[in-house]
């Protein structure tokens, strides 16, 4: 058998199979693609054209139009002219036994160093041949140090490309595993090597499960300015105007949003409530829903103002995960989160006098108090106020708590006759934290009717016996009366639990950042398998054999490679690291040689990655280029 500088054998026998020679040679003249390695060589190229497209033999062919004694070696008889001269092709002998096809598991010999080093070319005055029991090899010789003087040589790719999002990243496991062992036990190891864990996927999927899913929207208006396919998350309001929830999606962009819509609702004045509105607007904190817009609309058949803001698929309000409505229905009252005949934390409210489940762990209420004394203390260093701290009007995804309509009471209790709308603002903090003291306690008690004034020394008694002394030294604090307080002050008294909620966050951006670089890995490979889906198997103008010829058709037998390998019973080999390593490979452009195989057994090509890279780029900007 003999290898010619391109890779190809002159021996139809594949890899040593005599059984599978039927014709004398089949012989790449001069490789239809143009090396990224010797761009500078000028080298024409020519195209290939596979012999099913030429003639009727199997065996594929390939022409060159650009060499000295250029001939078309397709037939059985035709002399393979081993016109290498000129070219810097590599070339590598490879010793297989296997009889099928794409049985690839031997490494190609690697001829270039995967350290970044520039890679040794080669030319046909260095190639050494040798005969070795009737099969020539062309063994390259290596010239290490004379590319350094060659100007033309230096790589199209240089080593910034090759860190501009395509360095080649090892395996971890090695794709010519055989060991069916090792592979059964690092299967579950390698999915989640190479994809988000079960756990994340799962609540991703289920958010946007909930995201995408569709109410009967049949009662509401179609669009509302820039916003459609409204659908009601929530029709009832404990505000003093009566108010509905919807989510929406924005026109142009496509981003669902929250839309609180405020019924009937007049403004006094536009411009100074504008003021008021423009400030929320501005304030932004990860413990707080965004306030995004504020416009009025008729589309509900009157004078509704709403505010748009941010969509947390999947949240729900502390009141339904802590305090579980009960059966008849749990309706919070209107007027402010502590007041009232039926507010959340009324006496009047008798659903609410047990407790709604087991008692949380410290943990977890220490857990909700940072998270909402960080989006407090946010809100009143902007000189702004919450206003409505009770458990209807924060939202949960699980993992972050957040303040759900900010802003929202200073909107609707604006009055246009005050000077100043903020002039109440340090009223309304010692509010807050007032409020949030209570919430604690209703938390701690599981129950919203421990906070009314006749039950408060007994549930603080509940929570002396079964939580620790700052809990309920936090607690006296934010209900102390005739006290000014100021959020800063609950920082010293949450102490040391800050380190443990970072350190569980750190780890947490840990694990997303590392899904992340996963996925971008993925959706790197992905790219790739869509140039090569696009090019793969294309008529191009009419042109049947585009996707045959030339470097298309190296593509076509490099995807066969990728994903029909078989294995020597000829069963389908399908291993995962395979196909990323090897994917990986090529979109880094690896010198590292792979050996390609015609469906017919008769031509085997060895390219390296480097030239498959350049031919699918070129092939795909070929397409591209028509796609104005
Ligand atoms: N920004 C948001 N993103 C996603 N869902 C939200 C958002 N804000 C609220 N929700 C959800 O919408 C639903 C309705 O919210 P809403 O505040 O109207 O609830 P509520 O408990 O009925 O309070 P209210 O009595 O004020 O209506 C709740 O299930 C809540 O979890």
């Amino acid at each position: 058998m003999e290898f010619y500088a391109n890779g190809i054998s002159n021996d139809i026998g594949y890899m040593g199979n005599p059984n599978l020679a039927t014709n004398t040679y089949s012989s790449l003249q001069q490789s239809s693609i143009e090396s990224p390695i010797s761009f500078n060589k000028k080298a024409q190229v020519s195209e290939f054209i596979p012999p099913s497209r030429l003639n009727s033999t199997s065996s594929p062919s390939f022409y060159n139009t650009t060499y000295n004694n250029t001939s078309i070696v397709n037939g059985q008889n035709a002399t393979p002219t081993k016109n290498y001269a000129s070219t810097s092709y590599s070339i590598t002998p490879i010793k297989n036994n296997s009889n099928h096809r794409n049985y690839l598991r031997d490494s190609p010999q690697k001829i270039a160093p995967q350290d970044g080093s520039p890679p040794t070319i080669y030319s046909a005055t260095n190639i050494h041949q040798e005969n070795v029991g009737g099969t020539t090899y062309f063994y390259p010789q290596e010239q290490p140090t004379s590319y350094q003087n060659e100007e033309t040589l230096p790589l199209p790719y240089s080593m910034t490309s090759m860190t501009d999002g395509y360095m080649y990243t090892p395996s971890p496991i090695s794709s010519t595993t055989t060991n069916s062992h090792v592979q059964q036990t690092t299967k579950s190891f390698l999915s989640t090597t190479y994809f988000m864990s079960e756990d994340l996927r799962n609540s991703l999927l289920l958010k946007n499960e909930i995201a995408n899913s569709v109410e009967d929207s049949s009662n509401l208006p179609i669009e509302v300015d820039n916003y459609h396919s409204l659908s009601l998350l929530e029709a009832s309001s404990n505000l003093p105007v009566p108010s509905s929830t919807y989510k929406a999606i924005h026109s142009s962009t496509g981003i669902k949003y929250c839309l609180r819509r405020l019924h009937s609702f007049r403004i006094q004045s536009v411009k100074l409530m504008m003021q008021v509105i423009d400030i929320w607007k501005k304030f932004s904190h990860p413990n707080c829903v965004a306030l995004r817009e504020v416009f009025t609309t008729k589309a509900f058949g009157d004078n509704s103002l709403i505010l748009v803001y941010d969509y947390h698929a999947g949240s729900q309000t502390l009141l339904s995960k802590y305090f579980t409505p009960t059966s008849n229905g749990y309706t919070p009252s209107v007027g402010s989160a502590f007041s009232g005949d039926a507010r959340p934390f009324s006496h009047k409210n008798t659903l609410q006098r047990t407790a709604n489940g087991p008692i949380l762990q410290e943990s977890e209420i220490w857990n909700i108090i940072i998270q909402l004394t960080c989006g407090l203390r946010a809100i009143h260093q902007a000189n702004l106020a919450c206003r409505t701290l009770d458990p209807t009007k924060i939202i949960t995804d699980d993992k972050r708590l957040r303040f759900s309509f900010v802003g929202i009471t200073d909107i609707i209790t604006f009055d246009s006759n005050q000077q100043n709308p903020f002039q109440l603002v340090n009223h309304y903090q010692q509010d807050d934290l007032t409020a949030l003291g209570k919430l604690i306690i209703a938390l701690c008690c599981r129950c919203l009717q421990s906070v009314h004034s006749n039950q408060i020394q007994h549930s603080i008694d509940l929570i002396s016996r079964h939580y620790s002394s700052d809990l309920k030294n936090l607690i006296t604090y934010l209900l102390s009366p005739n006290k000014v307080k100021s959020i800063v002050e609950v920082m010293p008294k949450i102490g040391a639990r800050f380190y443990t909620h970072l350190e569980l966050l750190e780890n947490h951006c840990d694990m997303q950042e590392n899904e992340l670089l996963k996925e971008m890995e993925n959706g790197r490979l992905y790219r790739l398998l869509v140039k090569l889906g696009t090019i793969n198997e294309r008529d191009l103008h009419m042109d049947v054999t585009w996707s045959e010829t030339g470097n298309r058709y190296m593509l076509k037998l490099f995807r066969d490679y990728l994903f029909h390998t078989v294995t020597e019973d000829g069963n389908p080999w399908l291993d995962m690291s395979h196909i990323v390593s090897t994917l990986n490979k090529l979109d880094a452009g690896t010198m590292e040689k792979v050996q390609l195989m015609s469906r017919d057994e008769q031509s085997v090509l060895v390219v390296t990655y480097a030239e498959l890279k350049h031919c699918l780029d070129q092939a795909f900007n070929e397409l591209t280029s028509f796609n104005v």
